[in-house]
């Protein structure tokens, strides 16, 4: 059985002494272990709270890394960089960063191709605009996304791959895509990646639903049987939210 991941995406949000004490508050209740818990920090924070959660079921991740090692790339960080601060995820190709920051399934795949390579998972973000959805183009959008950004890779680099199917207009928005809705996405993202690859790297690779989850919504998603957890905002922001997100995809997990 896959193991569900519960992943906070804090965006541009909260000082490194903002970021410990939320880790501290939620070290002070029992996490569940049948569920893969991770947060995913700006920059700055990541030593830090790769320090706070050492030997905790708290993995740490960053939301955004370069493809090369190291070099004359002003502003960037590089997979060594993250790996010697103790990170072990890494968000890629999230939609802020197509859309505000010119990333393509180019940069995507390059940096896939580094992060498993340097030996940190790749939470891959997919997803279509409103536009796309209206015109029945959801499907089209969301294969090429991910052929193209998983574009290479071995099945076995491919089960360490995170995908989290994140429609843009339901991030950030309060709309949330149904769970019904987002169980046939994510049902045909593992077609795609079947036959891209193998029917067991299908079976076993886990894909995230992402876009308004909230401790009022998660079980439903966590109920269908091809979502695998939520890559979370807004709601991960607070450590009590937080936390409901967590002990509900442990509970509702059928
Ligand atoms: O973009 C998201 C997570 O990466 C989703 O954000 P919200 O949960 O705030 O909608």
């Amino acid at each position: 059985m896959r193991t569900p991941v519960i992943a906070g995406n804090w965006k541009m949000h909260k000082t490194v002494e903002e970021a410990v004490d939320f880790v501290e508050t939620i070290q002070r209740s029992e996490l569940p272990g049948e569920v893969e818990t991770v947060l995913c920090a700006p920059f700055l924070a990541l030593p830090a709270l790769a320090e706070k959660a050492k030997g905790s079921k708290i993995g740490i991740g960053a939301q955004n890394v370069h493809w090369e090692e190291q070099g004359a790339y002003t502003g960037e960080v590089s997979v060594p960089m993250l790996k010697a601060a103790g990170v072990q995820y890494v968000i890629i190709g999230h939609s802020e960063r197509r859309t505000y920051f010119a990333e393509t399934d180019e940069t995507v795949n390059r940096k896939v191709k580094a992060a498993i390579a340097g030996g940190l998972t790749p939470i891959v973000c997919v997803g279509e605009v409103l536009e796309e959805r209206e015109s029945g183009q959801t499907k089209q959008v969301v294969q090429e996304q991910v052929k193209k950004g998983l574009n290479g890779l071995s099945s076995e680099e491919m089960k360490k791959v995170i995908i989290a199917y994140e429609p843009v207009w339901a991030i950030g928005t309060g709309k949330a895509s149904t769970a019904e809705d987002a169980e046939e996405v994510i049902s045909f993202i593992r077609k795609t990646v079947a036959d891209l690859f193998d029917q067991q790297v299908a079976n076993e690779v886990r894909i995230q639903y992402g876009g308004s989850v909230k401790p009022e919504n998660i079980g439903t998603y966590i109920a269908q049987p091809n979502i695998d957890g939520a890559l979370v905002g807004g709601a991960s922001l607070e450590p009590a939210s937080f936390l409901k997100l967590v002990e509900a995809a442990a509970g509702d997990r059928s």
